[in-house]
């Protein structure tokens, strides 16, 4: 089996990558670093290290590489003969990567008629959604007509910390043990794809939600806190009570509109709370608060971790959240200057004001009692 993954980085090879070997596949990463693509060409193999007292280790072989900027014919190609393809490459690389999978399935569908499933595996609501409208938007009503009889595109929620890596090893990835891949079946064309790891539900949205808005909020909020009082890493932002207290409280807040939107059972979401703050603090990874803070203006927008959860609260309680709104004031402030939506956040606000900026960003209308309550917080 062929598999296609775009995107050799930290999920595509400590995670997707690693799924994708253990269940049989011949992997072709697509990416656009030359650096990791000849690694992987000629090492042919690398490793992947758990995070936890054993170090277990496991080599993921069956792969090769490709540089869609260099040689897009054969990753077109490669599309053109894969059995599943997938993406790790973050929400706002999705547009970029569309249309040269539709130059892929265009060749695809002359010959091959066996049906193909895309999966994004990306951090956000809707991802192979998006990934699909961009890919429609390359290709004729008539080429549209046959791609929907033959390429399934189910959305995925993935699940598993993967710090930026410094080894000696360029390939080498070290991950945290625990993992979970949610799939969308009823969006999948032909057979469901045979990946061990892979938990295929009928519907994604609170699975996508439970993770987006517990994992990646509790994240986001060691991060824009943590970094706002001076800490490296999420470890030890963690140990400051601050950071602690909010992180719980944002986390009671989100829990609230989860639970409510959703019926979760109480007890089983405190539990999970419970399990991703021990996750947070695995003493055997080094996550730096600017890897987990990226890209600000994303993490800012309408359905994303922290605007999102907060005005399902309000919707769900009435009240207006305290901490996701010391949150996202937190994230209004971050002015990483390696980070260029960082950059872009702080001109905006320099040029046009906090309220104004956190409007735009955020599509929260003027006099939104969110705002008010942000605004407080700054
Ligand atoms: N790291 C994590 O803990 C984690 C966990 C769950 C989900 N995610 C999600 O996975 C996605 C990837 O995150 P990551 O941490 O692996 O990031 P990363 O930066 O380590 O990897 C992204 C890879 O995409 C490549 N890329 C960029 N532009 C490309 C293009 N045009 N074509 C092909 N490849 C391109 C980059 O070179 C890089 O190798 C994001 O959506 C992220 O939110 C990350
Ligand atoms: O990848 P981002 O930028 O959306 O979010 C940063 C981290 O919160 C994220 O990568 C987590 O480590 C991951 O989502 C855990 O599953």
């Amino acid at each position: 089996m062929e598999a296609v993954h775009f995107g050799a980085g930290n999920i595509g090879r400590g995670f997707i990558g690693l799924l994708l070997y253990q269940s049989g596949y011949d992997t072709t990463f697509v990416d656009v670093n030359d650096e990791i693509i000849r690694a992987i060409n000629e090492k042919k193999q690398y490793s992947v290290v758990l995070a936890a007292e054993d170090k277990k280790t496991i080599t993921v072989k069956n792969i090769s590489a490709i540089n869609s900027v260099s040689n897009p014919e054969e990753a077109a190609r490669a599309i053109a003969e894969a059995d599943i393809i997938t993406t790790a490459v973050g929400p706002n690389v999705l547009p970029i990567i569309s249309k040269l999978i539709a130059q892929g399935l265009r060749e695809r569908v002359k010959t091959n008629k066996q049906p193909l499933n895309i999966i994004a595996c990306e951090n956000m609501v809707g991802g192979t959604k998006l990934l699909k409208e961009n890919i429609y938007q390359h290709c004729t009503s008539e080429e549209k007509a046959i791609l929907n009889e033959m390429i399934g595109f189910p959305n995925a929620a993935v699940d598993r910390i993967v710090p930026n890596q410094t080894n000696e090893e360029l390939l080498q990835v070290l991950v945290e043990p625990y993992y979970e891949w949610v799939v969308e079946a009823p969006a999948i064309k032909g057979e469901k794809p045979p990946i061990n790891g892979i938990t295929f539900v009928e519907d994604l949205t609170p699975y996508i939600e439970r993770k987006l808005f517990t994992v990646n909020t509790g994240h986001a909020a060691a991060a824009y806190v943590g970094y706002h009082l001076g800490y490296r890493t999420i470890i030890d932002a963690m140990k400051d009570v601050r950071v602690s207290d909010t992180i719980q409280g944002a986390l009671r807040e989100s829990g609230e509109a989860l639970i409510q939107t959703y019926q979760f059972d109480r007890e089983e979401h405190e539990k999970y709370i419970e399990t991703i703050l021990s996750r947070f603090t695995n003493p055997f990874i080094s996550d730096e608060v600017t890897r987990v803070a990226r890209g600000p203006l994303r993490k800012l927008g309408a359905r994303d971790r922290l605007v999102r959860p907060a005005v399902m609260y309000m919707e769900a309680t009435g009240k207006v959240p305290v901490y996701l709104a010391k949150v996202i004031a937190a994230a209004l402030a971050f002015n990483h200057e390696a980070d260029e939506e960082a950059v872009q956040l702080q001109e905006m606000i320099a040029n046009q004001g906090v309220e104004a900026t956190l409007q735009e960003i955020s599509g929260l209308e003027a006099g939104h009692p969110l705002v008010a309550s942000v605004l407080q917080e700054m």
